[in-house]
């Protein structure tokens, strides 16, 4: 992949998300949907937006339920031919395990470790004890014996991840450039820092999507990769 970089595309609107895939087309390597855009557009809205952009579509889903309905989940989206899916690691082995069975040949399926918008404290009122890198570290060692094509982790555990799982995938969020603000995001890097770590997907939202010239900042971030 050569441009790294995919654009989380969080705007409920489907007018918006299209005129934000129009603009950035250039500069950045995919286009992420999530739950927000889902919810509101379905496959329609993403096969608009795949179409309208020509850019390959990370569906950042985050399936959790029991195996059996997220391997329907998996399969009712196979016409959209997704590059990424997400489910939670959190499901379990077995569940990852028919998630991937049930995707399309040519999509990656990615678990998510620990979300970056939660630190130490966060994951330890969640009643997990331990540094949010033991408990990556550990979500990790189950995605991989499941199957699965890699994780979603922050900038802080990839280089750890990568190098105990050499041909991972490695989902990267929680960017900022230098300068912008973290907002939400706990576990922080810029996208430099991630891409010299060993992520595979540098996966950035805001920073490029409320910038007053949305292409300009995904070209800024480029230029520093
Ligand atoms: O651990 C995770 C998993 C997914 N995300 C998603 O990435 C983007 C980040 O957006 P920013 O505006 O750059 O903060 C967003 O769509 C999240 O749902 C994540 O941030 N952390």
């Amino acid at each position: 992949m050569s441009n790294p970089v995919f654009l989380a595309v969080d705007v409920p609107q489907l007018d918006a998300a299209k005129a934000l895939a129009q603009m950035v087309k250039g500069h950045v390597g995919g286009l992420k949907l999530g739950l927000e855009f889902f919810c509101a557009h379905g496959s329609h809205g993403v096969h608009e937006v795949a179409h309208a952009s020509g850019l390959p579509i990370f569906l950042d889903l985050k399936l959790h339920d029991i195996p059996n309905t997220v391997a329907g989940a998996m399969q009712a989206i196979h016409v959209l031919e997704p590059a990424i899916v997400t489910v939670h690691a959190g499901g379990g082995r077995a569940m990852m395990e028919d998630a991937k069975a049930a995707a399309g040949e040519h999509t990656k399926v990615v678990a998510v470790t620990l979300l970056t918008s939660l630190d130490e404290r966060d994951l330890e009122r969640t009643g997990v004890t331990g540094t949010p890198h033991d408990h990556v570290m550990r979500l990790a060692d189950l995605a991989q014996d499941a199957g699965l094509d890699g994780i979603v982790c922050s900038g802080h555990e990839v280089k750890s991840v990568h190098k105990r799982w050499k041909d991972g995938f490695f989902v990267v969020p929680g960017l900022r450039p230098e300068g912008s603000a973290a907002g939400d995001q706990k576990r922080v890097v810029t996208p430099r820092q991630a891409r010299d770590d060993g992520a595979s997907v540098l996966v950035i939202g805001r920073p490029i999507s409320r910038a007053d010239d949305p292409a300009q900042a995904a070209r800024a971030i480029e230029a520093t990769l």
